[in-house]
């Protein structure tokens, strides 16, 4: 499964813990990250990760296109809501394609955690159906 781990600066620190803590189910899955919060991943978890560009500088952008390409089954994204982001406009846009592609999306550790167990237990399996049958 594809998974996209993103975290603004505040939430990278929560980010990185939330890696090292699902190791275990994270390193199955085929792993990207925004810039940043990809390298301190890797620097943290040692969880080997497809870093895009930095979200402010189009990262945002470039997870959205794997979701418009049905190439991304669940996003993670750890944002910092007390914070105005200069990029807002592509966090928003991000946001709004996984609706349209019915992909789940975290934007906190709470139900980022109900994700990974969920995909722990096989319920994201249906992800691999609509992969291959809706976009045909
Ligand atoms: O800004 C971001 C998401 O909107 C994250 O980008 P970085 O991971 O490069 O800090």
């Amino acid at each position: 499964m594809n998974i996209a781990l993103i975290a603004h600066d505040r939430k990278k620190e929560t980010m990185v813990n939330f890696t090292i803590a699902y190791k275990d189910i994270l390193e199955k899955h085929n792993l990207y990250a925004t810039g940043t919060t990809g390298l301190r991943i890797q620097e943290g978890s040692g969880l080997n990760i497809n870093r895009f560009l930095s979200g402010p500088l189009g990262g945002d952008q470039q997870i959205g296109a794997k979701i418009a390409e049905e190439d991304m089954d669940l996003v993670i994204f750890l944002r910092d809501a007390l914070e105005a982001q200069p990029h807002e406009p592509d966090i928003q846009a991000l946001i709004r394609l996984c609706d349209v592609h019915y992909v789940p999306v975290a934007t906190n550790l709470a139900s980022a955690e109900i994700f990974i167990k969920a995909i722990e237990r096989g319920d994201l399996d249906w992800r691999s159906v609509r992969k291959t049958d809706m976009f045909k």
